[in-house]
């Protein structure tokens, strides 16, 4: 984490009140939720939809904390209390994030695109940390805050940075990657997601193609080759080089060999021979997660061996494709994390391809953001699921119903249910599953579907 004197800040944010009084004291690390202040930290307060952090200040200094920020525009700032007053303390933030992402050197993996992010985030970061001292993103904090956090949380002697970036308006991956400024950038995909906002998958296309603004001089960009709007923009770079991975064989990486276990896939790439690649993950759309990680891993002269091991012991994080138990012994697909029609698809592939179960059901909910033609969206993935592999599709919110239409049009009546309250769900899952079903759970963030899946793991 960042460890920095208060009077460097002060000049590195253009703090707008008299510096002298600030001395030398030195922060350790930056917060913004008084509630975990660690000790020497720079409180950074927001305003936000219930509470103003600006209220916590007092508080978190009492608290530890060795200073924090103060937005000007908010009244009685607390003078006897180590404060730099700044015109924004999201500006603030960022700037400081970008001033310590220059300071170190290391090398930056900026990880951007429709699904998948996370995924190879974290793939990446496992492959690398097998040879070099990485600093990953957390979780999901992959925006204009989720971003400056991760940076400032790095440590100074950080060899290599996987860094997600996210969006859902143009611009956005323009100024994380201006800000990051990395030195390989991975486009893992041109889905759907945020559709709402940028109204096709051109527009899509362009917004994380903007991961090239901030990409250093000669680096290079690694992205899904199957996907025309990426490859067609990308035939002749100029200032970056560029490697594609993805199924077709026209590609730089691609799998020559694809073998789905139970919980785990192997497979084989056509640059490496004779060698199988191991992941404890199912899906076909992450041995394309695995390519991009691979891919970068090579570009930073990780050996095979150590590629190999990395994908071996990935830990991914939550609800991307993880399997669990429910309390009758079935086995759940925790998909829960955030769905679009193209990650919807990818998932209940892969649940169809899956033997070795009496029943198999899916329970599906809303993809939100898609934009008007949502419902669209919704029947069409209905119509894709075949009763020859899947036993019953079970839906969630009031799009979902849509999914359910579409099914019907191979499903009979009763083994298509579209639910709007997650206990009659519920109740009707713990009813009908038995110990050696499969379930698939998948639905965007906002439906957080998870606590269906809880439910079955409970009495
Ligand atoms: C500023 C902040 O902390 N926001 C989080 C907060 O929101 P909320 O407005 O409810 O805060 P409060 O009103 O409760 O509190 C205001 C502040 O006061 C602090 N405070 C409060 C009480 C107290 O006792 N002491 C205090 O210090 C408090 O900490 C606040 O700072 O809470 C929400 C619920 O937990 C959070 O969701 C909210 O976080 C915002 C949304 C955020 O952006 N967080 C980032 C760190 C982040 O990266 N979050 C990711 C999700 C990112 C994401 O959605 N990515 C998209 C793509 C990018 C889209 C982009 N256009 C965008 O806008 O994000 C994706 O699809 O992946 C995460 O949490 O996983
Ligand atoms: N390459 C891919 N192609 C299609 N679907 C994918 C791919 N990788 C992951 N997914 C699906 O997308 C979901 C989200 O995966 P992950 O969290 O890694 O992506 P993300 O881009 O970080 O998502 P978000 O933007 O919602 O944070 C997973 O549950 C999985 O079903
Ligand atoms: C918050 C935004 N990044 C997101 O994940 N949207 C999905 C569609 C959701 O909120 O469910």
């Amino acid at each position: 984490m960042i460890k920095k004197t208060l009077l460097d800040i002060h000049r590195i944010v253009n703090g707008l009140n008299e510096p002298a009084f600030l001395g030398n004291t030195e922060i350790q690390g930056v917060t913004i939720d008084s509630r975990k202040i660690g000790k020497g930290n720079l409180f950074v307060p927001f305003k936000g939809e219930r509470q103003d952090g600006h209220d916590f200040v007092e508080q978190a200094i009492q608290d530890g904390a060795s200073a924090a920020f103060w937005e000007k525009d908010v009244p009685n700032p607390p003078d006897h209390l180590p404060i730099i007053v700044v015109e924004d303390t999201l500006t603030a933030l960022q700037t400081l994030a970008k001033s310590y992402r220059n300071e170190l050197n290391m090398k930056v993996i900026g990880i951007t695109g429709s699904n998948g992010k996370t995924t190879t985030k974290d793939m990446t970061a496992a492959i690398l940390g097998t040879v070099f001292k990485v600093h990953k993103t957390s979780g999901n904090y992959n925006n204009h805050l989720g971003l400056p956090l991760t940076i400032l949380s790095m440590a100074p002697d950080t060899e290599a940075a996987v860094l997600e970036m996210g969006m859902s308006s143009r611009g956005e991956i323009t100024f994380l990657s201006e800000l990051a400024r990395p030195d390989i950038a991975i486009i893992t995909n041109i889905g759907e997601s945020h559709l709402l906002d940028l109204g096709s998958r051109e527009g899509i296309a362009e917004a994380k193609l903007e991961i090239l603004d901030g990409l250093k001089e000669n680096g290079i960009l690694i992205y899904h080759g199957d996907e025309p709007l990426l490859s067609s923009r990308l035939k002749d770079p100029q200032g970056f080089s560029c490697c594609s991975f993805g199924r077709v064989e026209s590609n730089d990486l691609f799998p020559i060999s694809i073998e789905a276990g139970q919980t785990e896939t192997r497979f084989e790439i056509n640059t490496v021979k004779d060698t199988v690649f191991t992941i404890p993950v199912l899906g076909t759309h992450n041995v394309l997660n695995s390519l991009a990680a691979i891919s970068a891993a090579m570009e930073l002269g990780v050996p095979v061996p150590k590629i190999q091991e990395g994908l071996k012991n990935l830990e991914l994080t939550a609800m991307r494709m993880e399997m669990v138990k429910g309390i009758k012994g079935e086995t759940i697909i925790n998909d829960a994390y955030n769905a679009s029609p193209t990650s919807m698809k990818a998932a209940i592939e892969l649940t169809a391809g899956i033997s070795g179960f009496d029943h198999k059901y899916l329970v599906l909910g809303d993809m939100l953001e898609l934009g008007p033609e949502e419902e669209d969206f919704h029947y069409k993935i209905g119509e894709l699921i075949d009763p020859a592999s899947i036993s019953k599709v079970y839906t969630y919110g009031p799009l979902g119903k849509f999914i359910a239409e579409g099914a019907k049009q191979k499903f009979s009546e009763e083994h298509v249910s579209a639910y709007d309250n997650k206990s009659e769900l519920i109740e009707d899952l713990k009813k009908t599953v038995s110990s050696n079903d499969l379930i698939l759970f998948k639905a965007s963030r906002g439906m957080q579907l998870e606590h269906v899946v809880q439910s079955l793991q409970s009495k």
